[in-house]
């Protein structure tokens, strides 16, 4: 029976790390938690989506007349930032459809795109942009804390690239295929595995919905879906799994709903004031979860301060707050292991428990910074970060609502 390693440490000031990058700091409760996680999960049985060798579906694979299976986000201001030059290499650690990499090979001449994914299914659409631009793309099939094995193997040495793209988070394609399970309106496997069933001991959604216990569901929620209302949630599930194991998207969906009053379904908004399903943060909670996605966005900017030269470009683009902290802090050269600085006033707000509040205060400073001194490099260790972050234009957010929430965060390399 594997042993998973997923576990949690989610002490807020870790940003809901998992230990085997943060240390832990001791909360006795989130202790217990992770004790056990450690408990061998039941391998999924239910159905599973092709295997990574299978041909593509068509579902999968878009022609070029039909809606785009990912509309890039801020293509633009990524090129404009990259500066890229004729004849140099680019590191894009998260393909998805190809969008980028794609505007990258059609505005620089000679450019070499290396290009990495973990999903099987970007990897052969990258291999099929790798026929299209023949000696131009280079496709490797891992996830970030991979490549720093991978890539050398592909002749990628440090000091190597001259500018980096990382997309973090989901891509439209995965979302939008209800086998994959990671959506909460379209019925499917409750699955979520970025890397298909690349790794057969890896658990899926439904695997950790059947085996956690409550309370550690609710460490869960609270970690990686900043919801509110955990208990709650965690209470419900617990309740209907006793009953039958949950294994659809739209069971886990109609269970959390349950858990409110008909008139809280849609009562959430999200930065476009559109009514959002309540059961919406449970679903991040746990594809960050599954995916292990902060340690992954740790080590894939790790790939990119090793693999870049001095003076390359990095472009982070983020879709929530965990992830957008997360790379602020590592770009700052802040010791993720130690809790955030905070001012005086941010410290007696969590005090009283104002946690969102301080969010929002975060994102006030920020946005102060885009008016007052946005163009200031902030300097570290090993880069020199713009303080000011980059947001989607109204236009591009009405175009494509997915926009909404990124965030575009710029360094270079010292
Ligand atoms: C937002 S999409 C990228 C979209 C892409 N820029 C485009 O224009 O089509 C994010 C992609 O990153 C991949 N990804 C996420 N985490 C990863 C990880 N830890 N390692 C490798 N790939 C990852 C996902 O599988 C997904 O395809």
């Amino acid at each position: 029976m594997p042993i998973y390693r997923f576990m949690v440490t989610p002490c807020k000031w870790t940003l809901g790390l998992c230990k085997d990058v943060i240390p832990d700091h001791g909360s006795r409760m989130f202790r217990r938690c992770r004790r056990k996680l450690w408990h061998p999960l039941r391998p999924y049985t239910g159905s599973v989506p092709s295997s990574p060798d299978s041909k593509l579906k068509n579902s999968e694979m878009s022609t070029q007349s039909e809606r785009p299976l990912h509309t890039p986000v801020m293509v633009n201001e990524v090129l404009q930032f990259l500066d890229i030059k004729p004849g140099q290499v680019v590191l894009d650690l998260t393909f998805g459809a190809g969008g980028h990499s794609k505007a990258i090979l059609q505005s620089i001449p000679d450019v070499m795109v290396v290009v990495a994914d973990r999903d099987p299914t970007a990897f052969q659409m990258a291999q099929r942009l790798a026929e299209e631009y023949p000696g131009q793309v280079k496709p490797v099939l891992g996830r970030f804390s991979e490549l720093n094995n991978l890539l050398p193997t592909l002749g990628v040495d440090p000091g190597g690239v001259d500018a980096a793209l990382l997309d973090a988070g989901c891509s439209s394609m995965q979302m939008d295929s209800a086998e994959r399970g990671f959506s909460l309106s379209k019925d499917g496997p409750l699955d979520m595995r970025m890397d298909r069933d690349r790794y057969p001991d890896m658990p899926c959604a439904a695997d950790v919905v059947n085996a956690l216990d409550q309370q550690a569901l609710a460490s869960v929620l609270a970690a990686y879906g900043e919801e509110r209302h955990t208990r709650k949630i965690a209470a419900a599930i617990a309740q209907a799994r006793s009953v039958y194991p949950i294994g659809r998207t739209l069971q886990l969906a109609s269970i959390v709903a349950g858990a409110f009053p008909d008139s809280a379904l849609y009562a959430r908004r999200d930065r476009l004031q559109r009514p959002s399903h309540v059961a919406t943060k449970t679903f991040q909670a746990l594809r960050i979860f599954v995916n292990n996605e902060l340690n992954e966005l740790h080590a894939g900017l790790h790939v990119a301060q090793t693999l870049l030269r001095p003076k390359g470009r990095l472009c982070v683009l983020t879709f929530h707050s965990l992830e957008d902290r997360l790379t602020k802090r590592f770009l700052r050269g802040e010791d993720l292991a130690a809790p955030p600085r905070r001012s005086i006033r941010q410290r007696a707000k969590a005090q009283h428990g104002l946690e969102r509040e301080e969010h929002k205060e975060e994102e006030e400073e920020e946005e102060e910074g885009e008016n007052e001194d946005g163009e200031r490099g902030r300097e570290s260790a090993h880069w020199v970060s713009l303080k000011k972050v980059i947001k989607p234009c109204e236009e591009e957010v009405q175009e494509n609502p997915r926009a909404r929430s990124a965030k575009l965060r710029t360094a270079v390399r010292r």
